[in-house]
């Protein structure tokens, strides 16, 4: 079974003294996907690397019956949380084989979803460097390295940030193969068509708190996300 269940319980986010998230809870049962959605600062970045232990944070986190918000990122990484970051981070330097060995090499145990089952697109890249992709190919390359890590529960920020049309397409297909893969999905994402095209659970952030939470399939979901945007 891949999936374990992530809950966050009051989680907080402060940078000195500006405060990007707010006392923040929210429950990814496994082979389900939750959206956050939410204007430029309204503090879905922060509650992702407040989850990983990237940024300190006050707040329960426990993967099923695990605490992790004592733990260092890496603690909570072996332990099955796997963040892919904003930006395509991958070793550009590494061929594509060699950033999915260290991933996996760093893993706690074996992943029971091959990163190439899930992208076999990547298979005829394997001997390429990473820096040599292209920026959708190294955003595929991003997850696959997540998958390597043997996760329970994946994070994904803006996963689509910057794709073509086709690829962002097919990055939904991806999501939704580690959704039904038995994997809790946690998804920070602009555009509200991978939510609905998911079937997401969506929770709405505004200033940091909680606007609305919704199913992507709702049809008041857009209009919900422009009053959210524009207040
Ligand atoms: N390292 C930091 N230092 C200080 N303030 C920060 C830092 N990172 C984020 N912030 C602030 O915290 C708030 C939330 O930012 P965050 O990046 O989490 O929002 P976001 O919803 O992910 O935005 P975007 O969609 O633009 O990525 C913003 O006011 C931002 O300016």
């Amino acid at each position: 079974m891949n999936g374990g269940r992530l809950k966050v319980d009051a989680l907080s986010v402060r940078y000195g003294g500006v405060t990007a998230v707010e006392d923040l809870s929210l429950t990814v049962e496994p082979g389900t996907c939750l959206a956050l959605l939410g204007a430029n600062g309204a503090g879905k970045t922060s509650t992702l690397r407040g989850i990983g232990g990237l940024e300190s944070a006050a707040g329960g986190v426990w993967l099923d019956d695990l605490r992790l918000d004592n733990l260092p990122a890496s603690r909570r990484a072996r332990a099955g949380l796997g963040h892919v970051l904003e930006g395509r981070h991958v070793f550009k330097s590494l061929s594509v084989a060699e950033n999915l060995r260290v991933a996996a090499a760093r893993a706690a145990r074996r992943p029971e979803l091959d990163p190439l089952d899930l992208l076999p697109e990547l298979r005829p890249m394997e001997r390429r460097l990473a820096g040599g992709l292209s920026g959708g190919q190294q955003q595929m390359l991003a997850i696959a390295r997540a998958v390597a890590g043997a996760p329970r529960v994946i994070m994904l920020d803006e996963p689509t940030n910057g794709l073509s049309p086709k690829l962002v397409g097919r990055t939904i297909e991806i999501l939704a193969g580690l959704r039904d893969a038995g994997f809790a999905v946690l998804l920070v994402e602009q555009r509200v068509e991978v939510a609905q095209k998911l079937e997401a659970d969506v929770v709405v952030l505004r200033h940091g708190h909680v606007a609305h939470r919704v199913r992507g399939t709702d049809p008041d979901l857009p209009d919900l996300l422009q009053a959210a945007y524009l207040s």
